[in-house]
Order: C-alpha cells, then sequence, then structure tokens
C-alpha cells in the first residue's frame, strides 16, 4: 500500500455523481451534516475537465440546519430541509444556479433524500433564499422568485446600450443587466450570423460591468409562435441565446440566463410583449413564464429537464 495521500483530499474516496439540466452539467457530493471542507482548490480540481470529474458547477447536499447561510431559512421556511450549495467550475461561490435547481432536486430524488413524484412540490434552500419546485411531465419548474434590473431606475426608464468586446464583435449594443439573484448582463444581437459567429473561449467584456461581475448573455429573438391554449391563443415568445458564464466560461445552457434573457427581450418589447418565452441554447430548450407570485411581485418561473449521468469515486 502507497503512503503517499491522495490529491483530492476531503473528496478522496467520496462518491461523487454527474448531472445535467440543458447540457449544464454538475457534479454533486452528498454531505447532510457538513463536514466536508471544500476549498476553492479542491472544487476547482474536480470540475476540471482533464484532470478531474469534469463539470461547470460543484453542488454540495446539505442539511439547511448545518450551514449559516440557510439557519435563518427555517426560520420562515421549516419544510426548506435541503439546501443547495453550490459553487463554479473555478471554485467560486455564486448566489444561484437555475439548471442546478433542477438537476439538484432530480438528485435528491434519485438518492432516496426526498420523497417526490410528478405532481408534488417541494423547496430548498439557496443563498438566493427559497426556492419552490414541481414535477412536471419531462422535467421540473422551478419558482425563481422575481427579476430586477441591477441598475434599478436608470434601466428601467431608458434601458442602456452596453459597450461589448468578444472575439467576432466590437461594438456598441443594447444591453440591461438584470439580477436572478445572481447578476446577469444581456446583450440584444442584431442577427443569428452575429451570434454564431461570436468567439466566446474568453470572457466578452462589457462595460459597464455590475460590481460582483456577471454572467452574459448574448440574444437574438426569433418568430413569435402563436399557440392555442385552452383559454384561446397565447403568444409564446422565442430567442436564442449563448451565454459565458461568470467562473466557468462558455457553457452550454444557463437557467439563470435563459430567465435575465427573457425578461430582458420582454422589456425590450413592450406592453405587447408575451409572458411565456422558449429560450432556445445550445444544449436545448427551457421554458420561461412570468407570473404574479404569492407576494404580488412578478415571479420568474423556469421549467426544463434534469438527468443524472454517472457517479465516480475519485482516487
Ligand atoms: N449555470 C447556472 C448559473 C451558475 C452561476 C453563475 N456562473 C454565476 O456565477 O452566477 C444557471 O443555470 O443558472
Amino acid at each position: 500500500m502507497s503512503n503517499t495521500p491522495s490529491p483530492w483530499g476531503e473528496l478522496s474516496g467520496v462518491e461523487l455523481t454527474k448531472g445535467q439540466g440543458t447540457g449544464n452539467d454538475f457534479i454533486f457530493v452528498k454531505d447532510p451534516t457538513g463536514t466536508l471542507e471544500l476549498d476553492q482548490d479542491l472544487v476547482a480540481r474536480a470540475c476540471d475537465r482533464h484532470f478531474g470529474f469534469g463539470a461547470d458547477g460543484f453542488i454540495r447536499a446539505i442539511k439547511t440546519e448545518n450551514l449559516i447561510e440557510g439557519k435563518h431559512l427555517l426560520e420562515e421556511h421549516p419544510d426548506a430541509t435541503w439546501f443547495m450549495d453550490y459553487r463554479n467550475a473555478d471554485g467560486s461561490l455564486s448566489e444561484m444556479c437555475g439548471n442546478g435547481v433542477r438537476a439538484f432536486i432530480e438528485y435528491l430524488r434519485t438518492e432516496n433524500l426526498i420523497d417526490l413524484e410528478e405532481g408534488g412540490r417541494v423547496v430548498i434552500g439557496t443563498r438566493a433564499g427559497i426556492k419552490a419546485v414541481a414535477m412536471v411531465e419531462n422535467g421540473y419548474a422551478v419558482d425563481m422568485g422575481p427579476w430586477s434590473f441591477i441598475d434599478g431606475d436608470s434601466a428601467r426608464d431608458n434601458g442602456h446600450d452596453a459597450m461589448v468586446n468578444a472575439r467576432g464583435l466590437k461594438t456598441t449594443r443594447p444591453a440591461v443587466s438584470i439580477s436572478m439573484g445572481n447578476p446577469h448582463t444581456v446583450v440584444a444581437l442584431g442577427t443569428e450570423g452575429k451570434l454564431d459567429g461570436l468567439g466566446l473561449e474568453t470572457a466578452p467584456k462589457v462595460t459597464p460591468v455590475p460590481p460582483n461581475g456577471t454572467n452574459v448573455e448574448f440574444v437574438v429573438p426569433e418568430e413569435i409562435e402563436e399557440t392555442e391554449a385552452e383559454t384561446g391563443e397565447v403568444n409564446v415568445g422565442a430567442i436564442r441565446m449563448r451565454v459565458h458564464e461568470r467562473g466557468v466560461g462558455e457553457t452550454l445552457s444557463c437557467g439563470t440566463g435563459a430567465c435575465a434573457a427573457a425578461a430582458a427581450t420582454r422589456f425590450w418589447g413592450g406592453e405587447e410583449a408575451p409572458d411565456e418565452w422558449l429560450v432556445h441554447v445550445p444544449g436545448g430548450t427551457l421554458a420561461v413564464t412570468f407570473v404574479l407570485g404569492p407576494d404580488n411581485l412578478e415571479h420568474v418561473v423556469l421549467a426544463g429537464p434534469a438527468v443524472m449521468t454517472g457517479k465516480m469515486t475519485l482516487a
């Protein structure tokens, strides 16, 4: 037997699970009592696609009562027993991850940590507060809570332009920065060709940039689809999006990014713009709906698939 210590430290011998939502992939680890010490370097190495297991994000399933950020949530929501402790691929913390929430619920369900069937509902804790999740046909629908402009009144009144510098694009375009718990800057592009031609290997520079950095979404509109609903005709907006995530790089999808992109496009569309949106990303399609929440604020509901793909134990 070798006495060489494992390079995986705290994660050595611990079962890790991989899962994804529209191609945004995550490593999951079960740590109900919060005994694992997850430092930034260890998480970044586990998420490395060549030297580790590989993922866009790392999610620890921890009991809400065992995380300082979680404890206060239990006062109002004692049923939020599990907390999604999310980190980006570079090991940095983020407040929220939309695809991550759906994949997290699928992880908890397949590990028999929660009891949930189609039509059922569960609440979890996150750094951006409580999220209620319904199990629906083909996946999960998450009440992501209210969205807001990061620069408040100025964006609401004027929108704003941003200087954008990415490979293949150096220009000023309409852009708004939106919080979904985490920060996003949505940039409107003129044509599909521009979207496909963007080089997102390095982080695009947008100016102004929100105080804590930003995820950057590039969007182009698609034809509005007229669909029949039981109550009559419903307009469904559609956009195509590519994203460069803070702390990760270009990903195949970003759930909070899809919500922000739909909110921005709907804002640009004015009063007639629809409440239902399809957001096409390289990894699939997400549905985003704007509804009146129980607190009388406008909430964003994000729906899409989530799948577990495999397990690994690091040596
Ligand atoms: N992929 C996520 C967002 C993950 C966090 C983001 N990179 C950040 O730093 O805010 C999603 O699906 O929302």
